[in-house]
């Protein structure tokens, strides 16, 4: 069978790089809106109408006036952008949140793909509270690390003009602690409060790690970094596109130093603990295009049409 898709947004940043996934599809039947035509409101209600499954990889804005525009109950939306992950109606796009989630993605209409940080978050964070581990009430904190792609065209054109020196190192942003993350971070791992949040933006394009430090002490009473490694891979086990690694990987030691571009071109996760006697890092590493992004909308794509989860991803 072939699948007509249609990318909303297709000369964007995620836009772009799903079409180099769909490239070499012979089950799917990319629809294209002409340059244009490409924020034409008619045109492209008539080409979201027409898809089988639509993906928006638009601003929010955009994205809501998107959704509002589909007639069709045949159509599925996969919303890459922030605007429906916590709408009820819409199913969250990552199928290794839950046992429940993949049926969640493929009887839904609409789906709604994690942010980047996001993704990184709730996939080392779930599976703790899941686990009675980390308890919802537990007041937690993370940083990200993220190549500038993350930005979307805007930042890619201000990072690759060169001529700003400021821009040669991190940057921490969000520093108004209201990233437009938190609202997912907290519903899909059960938090009640949301983490203190610092996402730091780097000079490369592309590659993101999240680390959450934790004091064993804010686990359940006598855990200990094992249990926490053992539960990031008893919930994992299977998960084609999330790797986590031995507890305190030695490679990673050994070399002094965390490759936060260790995922890129790929749809995969890597998971880590790191620890001492009293504290543990948890990081989850992910290239921000790939499972950040638009890697994680095909694969929702696949899930929805009941197709081999991992086609055309690596
Ligand atoms: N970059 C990343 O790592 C990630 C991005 N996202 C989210 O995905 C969405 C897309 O992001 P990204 O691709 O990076 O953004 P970009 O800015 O790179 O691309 C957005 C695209 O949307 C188009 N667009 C804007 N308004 C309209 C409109 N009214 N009608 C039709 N097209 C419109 C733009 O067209 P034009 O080029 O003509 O301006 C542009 O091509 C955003 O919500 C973003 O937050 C999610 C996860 C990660
Ligand atoms: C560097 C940078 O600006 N990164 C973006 C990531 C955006 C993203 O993940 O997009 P959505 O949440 O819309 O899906 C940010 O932190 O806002």
């Amino acid at each position: 069978m072939t699948y007509a898709v249609f990318v909303d947004g297709q000369e964007g940043t995620t836009g772009l790089r799903i079409h180099e996934y769909l490239a070499a599809r012979q089950d799917v039947e990319v629809l294209r809106i002409d340059a244009d035509k490409r924020k034409d409101p008619a045109e492209r209600a008539r080409l979201l109408n027409a898809a089988d499954v639509a993906f928006l990889c638009l601003p929010d804005a955009a994205s809501r006036e998107a959704a509002a525009m589909i007639s069709n109950p045949r159509t599925c939306l996969i919303d890459a952008s922030t605007a429906h992950r916590t709408v009820p109606g819409w199913a969250f796009g990552l199928p290794e949140l839950c046992k429940s989630q993949r049926e969640a993605i493929r009887t839904a209409k609409r789906i709604a793909n994690p942010g980047c940080h996001a993704s990184a978050f709730i996939l080392a964070l779930r599976p703790l509270v899941d686990a009675g581990l980390l308890a919802p009430e537990a007041l937690v904190s993370a940083t990200s690390i993220t190549g500038y792609s993350g930005g979307g065209k805007g930042m890619i054109g201000e990072y690759e003009a060169g001529g700003n020196t400021k821009l040669l190192s991190p940057r921490p942003y969000a520093l108004g602690l209201a990233h437009k993350h938190l609202p997912e971070m907290m519903a899909h791992t059960g938090l009640k409060t949301a983490p203190v949040f610092m996402p730091i933006v780097g000079n490369f394009y592309k590659g993101l790690a999240v680390t959450v430090p934790l004091h064993l002490s804010q686990l359940r009473a006598g855990t200990q970094a094992e249990q926490v490694q053992q539960a990031l891979a008893a919930h994992y086990e299977g998960e084609r596109f999330i790797r986590v690694m031995p507890l305190r990987d030695a490679d990673t030691l050994a070399e002094g130093f965390f490759d936060v571009q260790g995922c890129n071109d790929t749809n995969r996760v890597d998971l880590f603990v790191f620890g001492s006697e009293t504290q543990i890092l948890v990081m989850a590493r992910l290239d921000n295009l790939g499972k950040g992004a638009s890697g994680a909308a095909v694969q929702a794509m696949n899930v929805h049409l009941g197709l081999e989860e991992s086609l055309g991803l690596v």
